[in-house]
C-alpha cells in the first residue's frame, strides 16, 4: 500500500517538475491559474502527506532521540506484521528487540485513523576514516496518512508514539555506572548491583521514611516549577563503615531506575573541568562523591595525598611532578558548591546529588546545609530491626529462640550490618541457619569483650597520665 502511494506520490513530483521547466514559457498570472489547477488535480488523485524522521538530524552527532522512539514504537506491532526484521540484542543477550529492516512497511491505527509507516535509508558521503559502512547510511522512518488527519496526526498521534517509544526505552534500558576519567568525559559499564530496598537492613520507619522521600520527589517536576527550584535533591549519608552507605545508594537506583555517576572529585583539574562534567550528565540520574571529607578540607583547600613530600623536591623534575598534581586537584570549596545549585546546576533535571561520610563533623557546614544537602541520613551500627532484617535475607528466618539474646547483644555492643552480616553467611554446606546464629552471638560476646577491655586500657592510660602528671607537680 504505502510501495502504491510513493509511486504515486514520485509520478505527481515528476509532472510538478516537468511543470517548473514549462512554466517559463506561460504569461505569470496564466502560469500560476495553471499550476494551481495542476496542484488541486494532484492532491485529488493524491491525498496524503507524508513526515520523514531521519536517524540523524544535521547538527548533531548523536541519534535522534525521535527516531529510536519510533523505531521501538513500531517494534511492538513491526515485529509481528513486517517480513524482514533487524534484531537488537541487549541486557547481557537476555532481551531482543526486534525493528523492521529497511524497505519495510507496516501499518498502525489510531482513532479510528489508518497510518502507514515505511522505513528507508540513503547512503551518505564517507564522513571518516573510522566508520564503518553502517554509519554511512543515513536511516529514517517515514509517516503517511491522509491530509485530511494532518492535525489529529500531528498534534496527538505523533505525541503518542513517542511518548510510548520513549517508555518501551525507559523499560528496557540498561541502568549505567559513569565514572570520569581523563579530561572532562564519562566512561560507563553496565550497573547491575544486586542491593535493593528488600536487601539493604535497616530500620523498617527509617526505610519507609527515605522510599516516601524519593516517590515523592520522582513525582514533583511540576512542584519544584512552581516554587522556582530545579528538580534536584542533595542526600548526605553518614555514618561508620560497612553501615550501608554505598549499598542504599546502589538500592536509591534500583528503586528510581536512574543511572549512577560516580564523580571521582580527586581526577578533576579545576572548577572549570568540574562544571564541564556536570554539563555531560543526564537527567534522571544519581551524582555520588563518596568520602567527601577526604576530597576537601574545612577551608576548601583541597588535602595533599597521604605520603606526598611535603619539604623542598630534590630536582627540578619533583618539582614539575608536584606542580602538575596540585594543578590536577585545583576544586575548591566554592567550585563544589556551585556544582551543587550554582546556575548550570540547573541544567539538566530530575537528579539526585549523595555525598557519604564516615565523619560527618568534618564537613564544612556550608556543604550539607539544608537545602543543598536536603536529607541527612545517618546509617549506624546494627540495632535489633536490622538485625532482624538481614537474617530474613540471609537465613530466611523470621524468628528464633535465638532472637532475645541476640537483641540484648545488639543493644550491649557496636558491630556494624556488614559484619552482622559476614557471621550470618552459612561457612559450608552443612552449616544450618542455628549454627550462624550461634556465630553471630560468639562474634558479639567477642567484640564486647573487646571494647570492655579497651575501656580498661583507656581508663588505665588516663591514671597513669594523671600520676605521672602529679609526679611532675
Ligand atoms: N544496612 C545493610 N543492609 C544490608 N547489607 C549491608 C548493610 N550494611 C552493610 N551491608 C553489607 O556490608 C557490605 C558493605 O557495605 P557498604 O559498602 O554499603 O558500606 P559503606 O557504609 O558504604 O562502607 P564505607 O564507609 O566503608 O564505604 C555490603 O556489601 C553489604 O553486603
Ligand atoms: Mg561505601
Amino acid at each position: 500500500m504505502v510501495g502504491d502511494m510513493t509511486q504515486l506520490g514520485s509520478m505527481m513530483a515528476g509532472l510538478m517538475f516537468l511543470w517548473a521547466i514549462f512554466k517559463q514559457w506561460f504569461p505569470e498570472e496564466l502560469g500560476n491559474h495553471i499550476e494551481n489547477y495542476f496542484r488541486k488535480i494532484g492532491s485529488y488523485f493524491y491525498p496524503y502527506i507524508t513526515i520523514t524522521f531521519p536517524e540523524y538530524q544535521s547538527d548533531e552527532f548523536e541519534r535522534s532521540k525521535a527516531y529510536i522512539a519510533i523505531d521501538r514504537y513500531l517494534s511492538t506491532n513491526s515485529s509481528k506484521k513486517a517480513k524482514r526484521l533487524k534484531a537488537n540484542v541487549i541486557r547481557n543477550c537476555k532481551t531482543v528487540i526486534l525493528s523492521m529492516a529497511a524497505y519495510e512497511e507496516v501499518t498502525d491505527e489510531f482513532q479510528g485513523i489508518q497510518i502507514w509507516w515505511s522505513s528507508g535509508k540513503s547512503n551518505a558521503p564517507q564522513q571518516t576514516v573510522f566508520s564503518n559502512s553502517d554509519e554511512n547510511e543515513k536511516r529514517y522512518y517515514k509517516l503517511t496518512c491522509h491530509r485530511k488527519h494532518r492535525d489529529i496526526i500531528t498534534d496527538v498521534y505523533l505525541h503518542h508514539v513517542l511518548d510510548n517509544g520513549m517508555a518501551i526505552i525507559m523499560k528496557n534500558r540498561q541502568r549505567k555506572l559513569y565514572t570520569n576519567g581523563k579530561w572532562t568525559s564519562w566512561s560507563h559499564i553496565i550497573f547491575e548491583h544486586p542491593s535493593t530496598f528488600d536487601t539493604l537492613a535497616m530500620h523498617p520507619e527509617k526505610k519507609k521514611e527515605i522510599l516516601n522521600d524519593l516517590r515523592t520527589f520522582r513525582k514533583s517536576e511540576n512542584y519544584y516549577k512552581k516554587v522556582g527550584k530545579s528538580w534536584k535533591r542533595g542526600y548526605l549519608l553518614y555514618g561508620p563503615p560497612g553501615t550501608g552507605k554505598s549499598s542504599m545508594i546502589a538500592a536509591i537506583a534500583d528503586f528510581l531506575d536512574y543511572d549512577i555517576y560516580d564523580l571521582e572529585l580527586t581526577s578533576v583539574n579545576d572548577n572549570t573541568d568540574l562544571k564541564k562534567l556536570l554539563i555531560n550528565t543526564t537527567s534522571k540520574s544519581i551524582i555520588v562523591i563518596e568520602d567527601i571529607d577526604c576530597s576537601l578540607d574545612l577551608t576548601g583547600q583541597r588535602k595533599e595525598k597521604k605520603g606526598e613530600k611535603t619539604g623542598k623536591e630534590k630536582n627540578p623534575d619533583q618539582k614539575n611532578e608536584k606542580d602538575k598534581k596540585k594543578k590536577g586537584s585545583e576544586v575548591t570549596l566554592s567550585g563544589l558548591l556551585n556544582f551543587i545549585d550554582g546556575l548550570w546546576s540547573a541544567c539538566g533535571s530530575e537528579r539526585l546529588i549523595v555525598f557519604t561520610t564516615n565523619f560527618v563533623e568534618k564537613l564544612d557546614p556550608a556543604l550539607i546545609r539544608r537545602g543543598r544537602m536536603d536529607k541527612h541520613i545517618e546509617l549506624s551500627y546494627c540495632c535489633f530491626e536490622t538485625f532482624k532484617a538481614l537474617a530474613k535475607n540471609y537465613l530466611d528466618l523470621e524468628s528464633h529462640d535465638l532472637f532475645p539474646s541476640i537483641s540484648r547483644l545488639l543493644e550491649e555492643t557496636n558491630m556494624t550490618p556488614a559484619d552482622v552480616a559476614e557471621n550470618l553467611m552459612p561457612k559450608s554446606d552443612e552449616e544450618d541457619a542455628e549454627s550462624c546464629l550461634l556465630d553471630l552471638i560468639k562474634a558479639l560476646n567477642n567484640a564486647k569483650q573487646e571494647a570492655r577491655l579497651k575501656a580498661l586500657d583507656d581508663v588505665g592510660i588516663k591514671a597513669s597520665n594523671e600520676d605521672s602528671s602529679d609526679g611532675e607537680a
